[in-house]
């Protein structure tokens, strides 16, 4: 579902230049759920931005599904954006709106007539648990609550993959749990595939088939999820 081809970025800045990911090849199969672990600074949010072009590879070559993404044009990217969401650490809802308009935003922008948006938006909400939240505002929402929506409206727009940038490094272990079960059940319930950067190996027990270990910008291992343990052990 996910290539990547030996995709390179390099970071040019006025005190010299730095290889933020060097030489990456990964394949995510259609359907599983795979984890990109590394400590700070390894390039894991770098690889994962490059899946929707958010960080356009200096080289290499990108594939969603049959589209290569490196080659397609501004209007086709657009496009083809929509069948790919993201979700962030800090939610990055728009706090001004409700939480229904949040969801609706995506929506709004791919021209979804209003009847199916407002049917969207409770189907997602209801998905989330959050079906009595739609009129509320995100500052009266606590971070597990902010995530389900920001999960919500990720959903909105019926994705074949989501993005996972560190989604529970800010919410507490419960809170994390039910969050991971939340993503779990997209992945069995629509088939969605999940790519999902953290730096909690926890996350990548409970919910990873596989998992590719990141060093210095390069993919240094790539290994089913209940073999991580045995590799950090040794
Ligand atoms: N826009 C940018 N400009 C310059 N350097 C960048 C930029 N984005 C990332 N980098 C650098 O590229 C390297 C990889 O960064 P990246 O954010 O991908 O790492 P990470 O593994 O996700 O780290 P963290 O877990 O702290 O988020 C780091 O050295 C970072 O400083």
């Amino acid at each position: 579902m996910i290539s990547l081809e030996h995709v390179s970025k390099t970071y040019r800045m006025p005190e010299g230049q730095l290889e933020g990911v060097r030489d990456v090849s990964l394949h995510i199969p259609k359907g599983t759920i795979h984890g990109i672990i590394g400590v700070s600074g390894a390039g894991k949010s770098t690889l994962l931005r490059m899946v929707n072009l958010l960080e356009r590879p200096d080289q290499g070559k990108v594939f969603v599904g049959e589209q290569e993404m490196t080659a397609l044009s501004a209007r086709q990217l657009r496009e083809s954006r929509r069948s790919i969401s993201m979700i962030f650490q800090q939610y990055n809802l728009v706090l001004n709106r409700t939480v229904s308009r949040n969801i609706s935003m995506a929506m709004e922008l791919a021209g979804v007539p209003k009847p199916e948006r407002l049917a969207r938006i409770e189907e997602c909400l209801r998905f989330v648990g959050l079906e009595d939240k739609a009129q509320q505002y995100p500052s009266r929402l606590s971070g597990g609550q902010k995530q389900r929506v920001a999960i919500a409206r990720a959903l909105a727009n019926g994705p074949k993959v989501l993005l996972c940038d560190e989604p529970t490094s800010a919410l507490d272990p419960q809170t994390t749990a039910d969050i991971l079960e939340v993503l779990h059940h997209i992945n069995r319930s629509y088939g969605v595939t999940i790519l999902i950067v953290t730096h909690d190996m926890s996350v990548v027990k409970k919910i990873c088939s596989r998992v590719s270990v990141m060093e210095q910008g390069q993919i240094v291992r790539t290994v089913a999820a209940d073999e991580l343990e045995a590799i950090g052990n040794a």
